[in-house]
């Protein structure tokens, strides 16, 4: 089946974040596709990759990057699917350049935020499975299914000191 969501970073240093994201995917039986593409060091390749996603099938796009993180506001810049950003903690200033370069787009080019590191990383699989759930029952009800797992955990194991 052809990948609905497309997982981009700007460096491959960002996979050990990044793969968090694959990882709800993969549990939430969706199809991805993974790629390096750079707003900063393969420019011609983010304007390539960014206007042909929607041709080539893509439904969302998630875009990872650290620093000076132009990637995602680049994406959607440059393609009109949703496009959900994740700031990747950097060594320098811990993620919170990263935050601040992906959340704050200017009114009229929007990028979905995610939090930083690696819950941003998996609630932008998870959020994506969303959106796509919207027109998929099946795939919404494995949403529902995650969640009320998750939620099951909680309940089953109320006590912190006590793992078993
Ligand atoms: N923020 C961007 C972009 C971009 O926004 O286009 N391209 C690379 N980078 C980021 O640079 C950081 C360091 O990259 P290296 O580890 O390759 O030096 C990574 O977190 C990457 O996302």
């Amino acid at each position: 089946m052809a990948a609905a969501v497309g997982i981009i970073m700007g460096s491959k240093s960002d996979w050990p974040t990044m793969q968090y994201t694959a990882e709800m995917l993969d549990k939430l039986q969706v199809e991805y596709e993974v790629k390096v593409v750079s707003a900063h060091r393969t420019p011609d390749l983010l304007f390539d990759y960014a206007k042909e996603a929607q041709s080539r099938g893509l439904k969302v796009i998630i875009a990872g990057a650290g620093g000076a993180a132009h990637l995602p506001g680049m994406v959607a810049s440059q393609t009109a699917l949703p496009v959900l950003g994740v700031p990747v903690k950097s060594r320098a200033l811990n993620g919170l350049d990263s935050l601040l370069s992906i959340v704050q787009m200017p009114g009229g080019v929007a990028v979905g935020t995610l939090a930083i590191g690696d819950a941003g990383a998996k609630n932008a699989g998870l959020l994506a499975a969303q959106i796509l759930g919207t027109h998929d029952q099946d795939l919404q009800q494995r949403v529902e299914q995650f969640r009320q797992e998750q939620t099951d955990d909680v309940l089953e194991q109320p006590d912190p000191r006590n793992p078993d």
